[in-house]
Parts: structure tokens; sequence; C-alpha cells
């Protein structure tokens, strides 16, 4: 089931219109799944579906958008994001990797959200539609603080049942163990993150800029700017704003990470809106600092999180 008519080359020989999609599309697409030029010219993918729209752009194999049908979008976007060329998108679902945070040898948070991915395939059984990127080392990569030969596969399913399921694999080609962290950097909309609560993260081990300690029994609310890494492994977090609730499972994933800039940190952010802040709060799947994971030769690492909307109960 293509989504594009098949075309016959000079020879008579089939070939399909793959190459003229865009160069890093290397499958055919179904008809759920379309391609566009997005924001600021960069190669987009949409889906569409009885159930849910989502948005993604192939670099960073960055998810902009998923709103499941009769719901307010779930993932936040910044009114003044950036859309350029190996510039980060402030919203959505940045990928972290291979580095979390400040690295003097490179850019914040790694490369792998400002580099073109390629996606190497696109299925809709009905039920699920399953878009899988793939990103490997290159002259570029191999130049940087990371220079390891490596595959990451990034496998976004939009999901019939109010679920987006994400999926990041990385396996190490080298001969010897190599090291990395990695986070799937959620921006979700809520309703006021001064009305929101999380809870599941009970008796985690969090560190902050001020103090750590250990995650008491009440939800987690935010009165003021954050930048918790809370550590260990810990049951689904749900996260509650005054529309809706938002279920969030993990696994292979040893941090939660949970960050809103308030209303100074957003004023310094050129592509934050200065008011935007009340309508946001990641909600970060991660592998770092302490935790980070260290791969033996030829094995895969597999970090997965799901988001799952249901009613205020
Ligand atoms: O501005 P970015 O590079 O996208 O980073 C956005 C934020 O990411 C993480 O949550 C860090 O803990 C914050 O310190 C940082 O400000």
């Amino acid at each position: 089931m293509f989504g594009k008519a098949r075309l016959f080359d000079r020879n008579g020989d089939f070939m399909t219109t793959l190459a003229k999609l865009h160069p890093l599309i290397e499958t055919t697409l179904p008809p759920s799944v379309t391609f566009d030029s997005g924001e600021g010219g960069l190669p987009r993918l949409r889906v569409d579906t009885p159930t849910a729209t989502a948005e993604i752009y192939l670099q960073g194999a960055h998810v902009t958008c998923w709103q499941p049908t009769g719901e307010e979008p779930v993932l936040w976007m910044s009114r003044s994001s950036n859309f350029a060329e190996a510039t980060p998108i402030r919203g959505g679902v940045p990928i972290c990797f291979p580095w979390f945070g400040v690295n003097p040898e490179g850019p914040q948070h790694g490369w792998a959200r400002i580099t073109d991915w390629n996606l190497i395939s696109a299925t809709d059984d009905g039920t699920d539609v399953r878009l899988v990127f793939r990103l490997t080392d290159s002259p570029a990569t191999r130049a940087s603080a990371w220079p390891h030969r490596f595959e990451a596969r990034y496998e976004v399913v939009v999901g019939s049942q109010l679920t987006l399921s994400l999926s990041l694999s990385v396996t190490n080609l080298t001969d010897d163990e190599v090291t990395f962290e990695e986070a799937l950097h959620t921006y979700l909309a809520v309703s006021d993150v001064r009305e929101t609560s999380i809870t599941g993260l009970r008796g985690l081990l969090f560190s902050d800029l001020t103090e750590t300690g250990f995650q008491p029994d009440a939800p987690l609310e935010l009165t003021g700017p954050m930048t918790r890494n809370l550590v260990g492994a810990s049951g689904d977090t749900v996260m509650t704003d005054a529309t809706r609730q938002l279920r969030i499972t993990r696994s292979s994933a040893a941090n939660t990470i949970v960050w809103n800039p308030w209303d100074a940190q957003a004023a310094t952010m050129p592509d934050f809106g200065d008011d935007e802040w009340t309508d946001m709060i990641c909600v970060e799947t991660a592998n770092v600092g302490a935790s980070w994971v260290r791969l033996p030769a030829g094995e895969t690492h597999t970090l997965v999180t799901t988001y799952e909307v249901g009613p205020l109960s």
C-alpha cells in the first residue's frame, strides 16, 4: 500500500518516486504519512490518521507535534522557535545524544538533535503508524568529541489508543566499550505549570540547582524554576494539569529530568517567548551523568518512553 504512484524508467524498469521525495527518505510512505517542506523549509513528515496527527522533522528526527483527535496538542512548541539548519528546535522532543548539557568541545546536548536523520521505514498497519529513523557516524561525528562508530535507530509510533511511543536504540559498532549520555528532552504542553502535578517519582534521589534529597511522597509541584534530575527506576509517572492526565512510561532509563525555566530564564532565551513558560514543562527520559550508558562492543542499548493521554480521574 504505497502513497506514491509507481513509475518506470526509460528501460521500462520499475522504480518509485522515492528519489524525488527527498534524499533522506529511503522508503515508501503509506497514505497516512506525507512529506513536505516545513517551517524554515526544513524537510518534514506529517502523520494523519483518524486517531491522531503528528509532525516529525528529519533534522534531529524531531517530533514537533502529536495531537490525538479531540485533544489539545500534547507536545509544546515555542512560537519563537528557530527552524533552521543545524539549529535546535525549541519544543517537541529533542534527542540529546551523545552527551547531555554543556560540552566545551561541541554543541549543548550533543549533535543528534541538529543533524539530519534518514527515514528508513514507514508503515501503517491500520492501528499504529510506525516511522523508523537512522543516524550513523559520519566524517563530522568522527571528528567530534564523541568520535565512535555507531548506528542509532529511532522508532516513533503514533498509536491509535491516544499513545505515542518513542524508542531510541544505539548500537556500538566499535571493538571497544563506548560510553554516552542520552535524553528524550520532551516538552509537554500544560494548561498552567503552576497548577500541574507529577506523581510516580516518590523516593527517587534527586539533585537540582540548590539541593539534593529524596523525592517526598507528595506529588511534585513547581513554584519556581526547576532543573531537577531524579535518579532511579520508578513506576509510571502521571502528570495532571487542569484538563487531563498524561501517563509516561519508561524503560532502560535511569534518569527523569524535570525542567521549567520560569520567567527570568525564559527572558534570556531568544527562541523562547517571555510569557510561554507557564504553558510547558519538560519531563525528560534519560541516561545522563553518573548513569551514562556503558555499551560493550557490538551491543545495542534501547531507551523507550511512551505517552498516553487520559481524562482527569
Ligand atoms: O536550551 P537547550 O540547549 O535546549 O537546553 C534547555 C535545558 O535543557 C535541560 O533541561 C537543562 O537541564 C537546562 O539547563 C537547559 O536550559
